[in-house]
């Protein structure tokens, strides 16, 4: 079969037409570009829609299938479906990705999830919000290249969502932030902007916030809980995995993954510099390059503290994440040389308070 797959190629211009298949996946330039008309024909693509135990839930036009495992790929991945050695397909460059360190082992990483264009954070207006969370959410998503958006949930339980929506402005100037009720059709009007055709969009935040609540009412009544599906796991029982990525009725894609769950921060110092770039600009001012804006001379962070133009808060927070994120970025070698550091500096303070007779 000969497909047409000019209106993906560069150079064409988007007309007034229906998306195709491939579109209402999320296909567009960034990943046409990277292959020719021929190969296009020969490995047409697939986008990874779920992970299951048996390999890899691929949909592309006309194909929906499982493929053995192989391909190092991750939901949300474009690959070049090779019918004959599916195992080969070629994984296309990303838009975005999160990753993160497999736990308990060193370098190893593991793919959470591809080529989101949006990631909601989700806090509610109520005890749940937390600046510190949002940061490290916003950081994450700097990092992995994706353009982050606030949501506030639980408008309609606040007396006054406005406290709520100003210090969540604070986090970052490139940060729009929404404050809504998730429940019935403010979703989808309120994060229209972002939820377009074609869009692949995640929600991150910590459990009861409302992220199942916000994506429900983004997929109207395709709800997730009617789309689980079936698959015998390793030891042949039924097991009932959720389909990864789901349409909404406006054709954009939400991208629902239990591994962005318990994310930390690793690697990320990237992204924390993204959001804290408002002291990382007077850091660069400080008369010492080194400077641990502490008890330094000339230090600019310190001065803007005490002339009350930045918040002593704030640059604590930005400690902390850098502490997180070099702590999560060490590998298990390294943690152990700074516990048994620790250890050997509890165990000599122990003998000399012994020494001393205490
Ligand atoms: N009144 C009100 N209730 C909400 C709102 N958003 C969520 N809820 C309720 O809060 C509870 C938790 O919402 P969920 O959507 O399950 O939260 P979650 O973030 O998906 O939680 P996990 O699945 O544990 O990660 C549910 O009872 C929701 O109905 C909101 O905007 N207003
Ligand atoms: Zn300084």
């Amino acid at each position: 079969m000969v497909r047409d797959y000019s209106a993906f190629l560069p150079g064409a211009t988007p007309g007034r037409r229906e998306p195709t298949a491939l579109e209402r996946l999320g296909w567009g330039p960034a990943f046409a570009r990277q292959i020719g008309a021929d190969a296009l024909t020969a490995t047409p693509p697939v986008r990874v829609v779920a992970i299951h135990r048996s390999g890899l839930q691929v949909a592309g036009d006309g194909i929906d299938e499982t493929i053995p495992p192989g391909p190092e790929a991750t939901v949300g991945d474009w690959l070049l479906y090779d019918h004959a050695r599916p195992r080969s397909s070629r994984v296309l460059d990303r838009k975005s990705l999160i990753k993160r360190r497999a736990p308990g082992t060193g370098r190893e990483v593991q793919l959470i999830a591809a080529n989101i264009d949006t990631v909601f954070v989700v806090t509610s207006c109520n005890a749940d919000f937390n600046v510190a969370r949002l940061e490290r959410y916003v950081a994450l998503a700097f990092e992995a290249g994706i353009e982050p958006v606030i949501v506030l949930t639980k408008a309609d339980l606040a007396e006054d969502t406005a406290p709520y929506v100003e210090e969540a402005r604070k986090v970052s100037d490139r940060v729009p932030v929404v404050a809504l009720d998730a429940r019935g059709d403010e979703p989808a009007e309120a994060l229209a902007e972002w939820c377009k055709p074609g869009r692949t969009v995640a929600f991150l935040g910590s459990s009861g916030v409302g992220k199942s609540t916000l994506t429900n009412a983004l997929l109207g009544a395709q709800a997730i809980a009617t789309q689980g599906i079936r698959e015998d796991d390793a030891k042949g029982r039924h097991t009932t995995t959720r389909r990864e990525l789901h349409a909404t009725p406006g054709g954009c894609l939400v991208l629902d993954t239990p591994g962005m769950r318990e994310l930390q921060l690793t690697d990320a110092a990237a992204g924390i510099a993204d959001v804290f770039e408002d002291i990382e600009a007077l850091a660069a001012r400080c008369r010492f390059t080194d400077c641990r804006h502490e008890t330094e001379p000339g230090c600019a962070v310190l001065a803007a503290i005490e002339d009350g133009s930045a918040d002593p808060a704030r640059l604590a927070r930005w400690r902390k994440l850098q502490a997180e994120d070099a702590f999560n970025s060490a590998t298990l070698a390294e943690r152990r040389e700074k516990d048994r550091a620790f250890g050997k500096l509890v165990r000599s303070a122990t003998k000399a308070r012994s020494d001393r007779g205490a």
